[in-house]
């Protein structure tokens, strides 16, 4: 298996392992480049770790926040990520950090396109920290299998940092088939990278994900990523 799989004791131990791992990405860039930009996946997983990140005693003020991903939904949507992170980290220590969040104004993912693009390109990169999850179907991100813009999001040719996503509706995406979305050449340089993965039905997909023959989305950041992947496993 490429990169390096941790199994923790239970879902509530990663919280404070992965913010130690977030807090260590941050500080070792703010020493070497003044600055420190972590891209952060929504989800129902991570809340718990940006919730002690944002306790934790960091040159906030030097740290850049981004999404991995997000639902074309105004962050008053309960299945915003951009919300999430407002919720959860941007208060406490962690408050004076700069979050730079991808849903426009816009009513649709190509009206908003050029603007997070713009954005987005202001974000210093290679990212300092990157967090992602999975879902049962093998995506990651917003690369959802047979998405609308799957192709173009995982294009290293394409020299997009962002891309928008429609998503075919499954179990998965429930309502939330719109979508913008980091592109593989944007994550495939980033220092560290963190997969939260919990339940073992995620677990059997992530282990199918190493053979690339399986054409799982979450398999490129795999292969991109290597050694800078950890992932933290919890039943
Ligand atoms: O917007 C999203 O849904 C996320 O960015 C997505 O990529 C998430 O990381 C996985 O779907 C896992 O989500 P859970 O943590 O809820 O299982």
């Amino acid at each position: 298996m490429s990169g390096h799989f941790q199994i923790v004791s239970s879902r509530a131990a990663i919280a404070p392992i992965a913010a130690d791992m977030i807090a260590s990405a941050i500080l070792r860039d703010v020493h070497s480049r003044g600055t420190a930009s972590i891209m952060l996946s929504g989800g129902s997983t991570p809340g718990a770790t940006f919730e002690a990140l944002s306790h934790y005693d960091l040159p906030w003020d030097k740290v850049t926040i981004g999404l991995v991903d997000d639902r074309w939904v105004p962050e008053t949507n309960k299945g915003s990520n951009g919300a999430l992170i407002r919720r959860t980290l941007l208060r406490n220590k962690a408050k004076s950090a700069t979050f730079i969040p991808m849903k426009t104004h816009h009513d649709t993912i190509q009206g908003g396109l050029a603007n997070v693009a713009k954005a987005y390109a202001a974000l210093s990169r290679p990212y300092s920290f990157v967090l992602l999850g999975m879902g049962p179907d093998g995506h990651t991100a917003s690369w959802f299998p047979k998405a609308d813009g799957l192709d173009y999001a995982l294009d290293m040719n394409s020299g997009a940092i962002v891309a928008p996503i429609t998503a075919n509706k499954s179990p998965v995406t429930g309502d939330y088939l719109h979508r913008m979305t980091l592109t593989l050449p944007a994550i495939a340089d980033a220092r560290f990278a963190l997969l939260l993965l919990t339940g073992a039905e995620k677990r059997v997909v992530f282990e199918a994900a190493q053979d690339a023959s399986l054409n799982y989305p979450i398999t490129h950041a795999i292969t991109a990523l290597g050694e800078r992947l950890t992932t933290l496993y919890a039943e």
